[in-house]
């Protein structure tokens, strides 16, 4: 996989959790493995550096979480609480090295390495590659964007006042990829699914389990 040397993770995990109840879903048992462990694995199959972006109070429970794993993972702590997954992604790629960067969600443990090495290839000569849902949503947390444009654009954006992550792509040359196109690729259809609300986590653990 020639183009991996490129590629970073950056897991954004600095949210309250609230849909989730009294707990952070980062570090919640899935089938007897914290969800954002699962998420840093996968990533780790294709990817050279891993971030994790948090808040400083998430910091030693995540780190605890993740004790143990293949991969060198570095924190990029918020600088403000609370600003939304932009502002996670702006500190998160500012703290990547390499020159693309595959941004996760940290809720995302199905997350399939094949996405992300298929949206590395197409973000080639752009600012990033991002799917287009059949719907006409974009999957914004699970994309590849080139590091310093899209930390820009999302420090332009929230400059601007505007927190959506989609504020953040308009400013950028990023390519996007039709739904359509994954299952010719291979991509598993669970992907995209978030674990947002505990009968999501019992969900997801009976089909792992
Ligand atoms: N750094 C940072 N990340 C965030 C913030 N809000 C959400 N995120 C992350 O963005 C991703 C998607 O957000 P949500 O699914 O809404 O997660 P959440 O906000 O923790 O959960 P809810 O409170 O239930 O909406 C998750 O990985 C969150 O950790 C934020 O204010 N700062
Ligand atoms: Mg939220």
């Amino acid at each position: 996989m020639p183009t991996n040397q490129t590629l970073a993770g950056v897991v954004i995990a600095g949210g309250y959790s609230t849909r989730f109840g009294d707990a952070d879903k980062a570090v919640a048992d899935l089938a007897g493995t914290p969800m954002i462990r699962r998420v840093v694995d996968r990533l780790a199959t294709v990817t050279d550096e891993i971030v994790v972006n948090c808040r400083e109070d998430q910091l030693e429970a995540i780190d605890a979480a993740l004790e143990g794993c293949d991969a060198s993972v570095r924190f990029a702590t918020d600088p403000v609480e609370d600003r939304g997954p932009l502002a996670g992604i702006r500190v998160g790629l500012e703290t990547a090295t390499r020159e693309y960067a595959a941004v996760v969600a940290c809720d995302m443990p199905f997350v399939d390495p094949a996405l992300l090495e298929l949206l590395l290839e197409r973000a080639q000569g752009s600012d990033g590659a991002v799917v287009r849902l059949e719907d006409g949503w974009y999957q914004t947390t699970q994309a590849v964007y080139r590091t310093d444009a899209m930390a820009e654009a999302c420090a332009a954006a929230l400059e601007g006042d505007d927190g959506r992550i989609l504020a953040a792509i308009d400013r950028i040359d990023c390519v996007t990829v039709a739904e359509s196109e994954l299952e010719a690729a291979g991509v598993d259809d669970a992907t995209f699914e978030s674990v947002d609300t505990q009968a999501e986590l019992e969900d997801a653990a009976d089909r792992l389990g």
